[in-house]
C-alpha cells in the first residue's frame, strides 16, 4: 500500500454520495482480489448432558472480497454472522478454525495484517472527554508512521477523513458518555470509522454498524463506508442486521448466512433472480432482506414449525452449494492466485512501520493529561476529600501537646496519614484506569501501541495527581494536629507519605490490570487494602502476631510507611507524665514498644519502593497477558 494519498481524488465528489448505487459488479475492479477465504470451518467444544461435543459454527464457507466492493453478511441472530467477520479478521479466540484465509494471495502476518487492515467493532470505545478532532488527531499520531508522515500531513490526514466522514459540524464537540452529554450516535460511530481510516487500509471490517442508529443514520454511514470503499479501493465486509431496502441496495454484495452455511454469495443485485429461480419469489413491495432473512430463519413456534424450517434452510445452503459449484464463479477465476500464495506468508509490503516507544509515550501521556485535566469532576472530588479529611482529622486530633496522652494521639494520627496514602488513592483512580484498560485492549488489537508505553503513560499521570491531593491533606494534618514542628522530620514524613502514595498508584495499577470487571476490584482491592490496615503495627504489635500471618509484614506498605512515620516523629521527643501516672518518657521508649525500628527510617522508604516496583512488574506482567492477541490464524 501506497502511504501516500490522492487527497483530492478523496475529497472530491464527498458531497453527495449515490443513494442507490449501480450494483455488482460494475463500480469495482473486478481484479483485485484483497481476501479470500476456503472452505471455512469452526467449531466450539459445547456441553451435551455430561459430556462435550465440538459443535459447527460455520460450515464450509468460501469466498473472497476485491477492492472497492462493499459486502454485506446478512442473517437472523446466531447465524455466525459476528464469527465470520472474526475470523476473517483474526479475531477468532478459542475453537477449531479449519480452511484457507489469503490476504492478496498469501499468508496473514498477524501483526502487519492488523495494522494494514481495521477493524471497527459494535460498541465505540473512545475518551469521552476528547473532541471528534482531538480523538482522530491522537489516534494519527498513535498510528501513523512517523517516517511517512510529517506532523502536517497527520493533520491533512485527520483533516480529509472529517470531510470524508462529514463529521465538519461536530468537529469540537466532545466524544461525550452516559454522563457527558456529547457527539449523536451516527457521529460516534462515523468517528470510530474514522480513527480506523486513518490508515488507509487496504480492507474494512465493520462489526453491526448500524446498530443503535436511526433509519437517516443508518443510512449514511453505509453510504459513506461504500463511497469510501470505491474512492480508496478498499473491500469492506460488514455485518449488518435487518437492512432497510435501500441499504441493502447500497452494498455491491451479500452473503446470506443461515446456522453457519451460505444460502447466498453474490452481487445484491442478482440476489432476488436466484432465490426466484430456485422458487423463491421476493413479493413485488417487500424489502428483500427481511424476506431473505425470513426464509433463513429457524421457526421455534412448534416442533413441527422447527422441523419444516430447518430442512428449508439446509435445502436452500444445498443449493447454494450446487449453483456455486456449477457457476464457479468465485472459486475458480482467481484460485490460481490464491493456490500459489498457499504457505507462503504475506510479505508485509505494505505494513505500517512503528513509531518509536518515546513517540508513543508522548502522545499517551498527552492524551492522558488531557483527559485527567478535564475531569473536573474527578479532579475537585480529590481535592475536596483531601482538605476534608486534613480539616477534620487535623481538628479531631487539634494541637498535639508533648505530655503522655499525646503519644496515643500521635500514633493514631501518624496511623491515618499512612491509610489516608491507600484507599483515597485506590478506589477512585481504579475506576478511572479499568476504562482505560478497556479502551486500550481495543486499540492494541488493531496493533496501535506497546504495552509499556500505556502503562508507564497510566503511572506518570496518576501519580502525580495522587501527589497534589495527597500534599494538601499532609500539610493541612501535619500543621492543624502540630506533629513536631521540624523541617526535617516534616520532610521526611512527607516523604514516606508520598512513597507510600505511590505504592498505592501501583498497587491499584496491578489490581486493575488482574481483574475481570470492575465489580471484582472493587471487591479484591478493598479486602487487600483492610488486611494491610490490620497489620499495619498500630493493632498488633507486630511481634505478637503468629508467625504464620508474620510473614505479612514484609509485603505490606502500611507497615513500612507506619513505621516510617512513627520513627521519623518520636525520634527526639521528650514527653511529661502527670504525676502518679506510668506512661512513655521518650519518644525512643514508643518506638521500641511499638517495634518500628526494625529498619531505619530510609530503608524502610527503600521498601516502599521496591513493593511499588514489584506491582509495577506484576501488573505489567498480568496487563501484557491480558492484552496479547490469542486468536486463531490460518
Ligand atoms: N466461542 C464460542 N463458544 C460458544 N458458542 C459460540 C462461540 N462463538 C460463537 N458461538 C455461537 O455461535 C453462534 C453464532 O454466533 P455469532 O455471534 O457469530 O452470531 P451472529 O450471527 O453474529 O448473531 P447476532 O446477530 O445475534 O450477533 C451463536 O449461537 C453463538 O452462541
Amino acid at each position: 500500500m501506497s502511504a501516500v494519498f490522492d487527497e483530492e481524488a478523496m475529497t472530491e465528489g464527498i458531497q453527495t454520495p449515490q443513494r442507490a448505487l449501480p450494483q455488482g459488479a460494475t463500480t469495482t475492479p473486478q481484479s483485485d482480489v484483497i481476501l479470500r477465504w476456503d472452505d471455512l470451518n469452526y467449531e466450539v467444544k459445547a456441553k451435551v448432558g455430561k459430556t462435550e461435543e465440538w459443535r459447527p459454527i460455520l460450515n464450509g464457507i468460501t469466498g473472497e472480497a476485491r477492492a472497492g466492493e462493499a459486502i454485506a453478511i446478512i442473517g437472523s441472530s446466531g447465524a455466525g454472522k459476528t464469527t465470520l467477520l472474526n475470523a476473517l479478521s483474526g479475531r477468532i479466540v478459542g475453537g477449531r478454525l479449519e480452511g484457507q484465509i489469503l490476504f492478496r494471495g498469501a499468508k496473514r502476518h498477524p501483526g502487519s495484517f492488523k495494522r494494514v487492515t481495521a477493524y471497527v467493532q459494535q460498541d465505540d470505545l473512545m475518551h469521552p472527554l476528547l473532541t471528534v478532532q482531538e480523538t482522530l488527531a491522537y489516534a494519527s499520531k498513535l498510528r501513523l508512521p512517523n517516517s511517512q508522515y510529517t506532523p502536517e500531513r497527520k493533520t491533512e490526514r485527520v483533516n480529509t477523513v472529517i470531510r470524508q466522514l462529514r463529521l465538519e459540524a461536530a468537529r469540537n464537540t466532545k466524544i461525550g458518555d452516559a454522563a457527558t452529554r456529547g457527539v449523536s450516535g451516527g457521529e460516534r460511530k462515523r468517528v470510530s470509522i474514522g480513527t480506523e481510516l486513518l490508515t488507509d487500509p487496504r480492507l474494512l471490517f465493520l462489526d453491526e454498524p448500524t446498530s443503535g442508529l436511526d433509519s437517516n443514520s443508518s443510512e449514511l454511514v453505509v453510504e459513506l463506508v461504500k463511497k469510501i470503499s470505491v474512492d480508496q479501493g478498499i473491500a469492506t465486509l460488514m455485518t449488518i442486521h435487518q437492512p432497510s431496502a435501500r441499504i441493502f441496495n447500497i452494498f455491491d454484495k451479500v452473503i446470506l448466512l443461515s446456522q453457519g452455511r451460505v444460502v447466498y454469495f453474490g452481487p445484491t443485485s442478482t440476489a432476488i433472480e436466484y432465490f426466484a429461480n430456485i422458487g423463491y419469489q421476493c413479493p413485488m413491495h417487500e424489502n428483500p432482506a427481511d424476506y431473505f432473512i425470513d426464509l433463513m430463519t429457524l421457526d421455534y413456534r412448534s416442533d413441527d414449525a422447527l422441523t419444516r424450517s430447518k430442512a428449508q434452510v439446509k435445502q436452500l445452503a444445498d443449493k447454494f452449494a450446487e449453483y456455486e459449484a456449477q457457476q464457479a464463479t468465485y472459486t475458480s477465476s482467481e484460485k490460481p492466485s490464491s493456490v500459489s500464495g498457499k504457505g507462503v506468508e504475506f510479505s508485509g509490503e505494505l505494513d505500517l512501520p512503528r513509531n518509536n516507544w518515546f513517540s508513543e509515550y508522548s502522545t499517551l501521556a498527552r492524551r492522558d493529561w488531557a483527559n485527567a485535566l478535564r475531569n473536573v469532576p474527578f479532579l475537585m472530588g480529590q481535592i475536596t476529600q483531601s482538605v476534608f479529611m486534613a480539616l477534620l482529622i487535623g481538628f479531631m486530633f487539634f494541637y498535639l501537646k508533648k505530655d503522655s496522652v499525646s503519644v496515643q494521639n500521635r500514633l493514631g494520627v501518624l496511623f491515618i496519614i499512612a491509610v489516608n496514602a491507600t484507599f483515597p488513592i485506590v478506589m477512585p483512580f481504579l475506576t478511572l484506569y479499568y476504562k482505560e484498560r478497556d479502551i486500550m485492549v481495543r486499540e492494541r488489537s488493531s496493533a496501535t501501541y506497546r504495552v509499556t508505553s500505556f502503562y508507564l503513560s497510566k503511572f506518570t499521570t496518576y501519580v502525580p495527581i495522587a501527589l497534589v491531593s495527597n500534599t494538601i491533606f499532609f500539610i493541612g494534618i501535619y500543621f492543624i494536629s502540630h506533629l513536631e514542628f521540624d523541617a526535617g522530620k516534616f520532610f521526611i514524613g512527607l516523604v514516606t507519605f508520598f512513597c507510600l502514595s505511590i505504592v498505592s498508584v501501583a498497587f491499584l495499577l496491578m489490581v486493575g490490570s488482574g481483574v475481570k470487571s470492575i465489580e471484582v476490584g472493587f471487591v479484591v482491592a478493598p479486602a487487600i487494602l483492610t488486611i494491610q490496615l490490620l497489620f499495619g503495627g498500630l493493632f498488633a504489635n507486630p511481634k505478637t502476631i503468629t508467625p504464620v500471618l508474620r510473614w505479612i509484614r514484609w509485603v505490606n506498605p502500611v507497615q513500612y510507611g507506619f513505621s516510617s512515620l512513627t520513627q521519623n516523629e518520636f525520634s527526639g521527643m521528650v514527653f511529661t507524665c502527670a504525676q502518679g501516672t506510668q506512661c512513655y518518657q521518650t519518644g525512643a521508649e514508643v518506638i521500641k514498644a511499638y517495634d518500628v525500628a526494625r529498619f531505619t527510617t530510609w530503608q524502610n522508604i527503600l521498601f516502599l519502593l521496591m513493593l511499588a516496583l514489584i506491582d509495577m512488574m506484576a501488573g505489567y506482567a498480568v496487563l501484557r497477558w491480558k492484552a496479547k492477541p490469542k486468536s486463531i490464524w490460518l
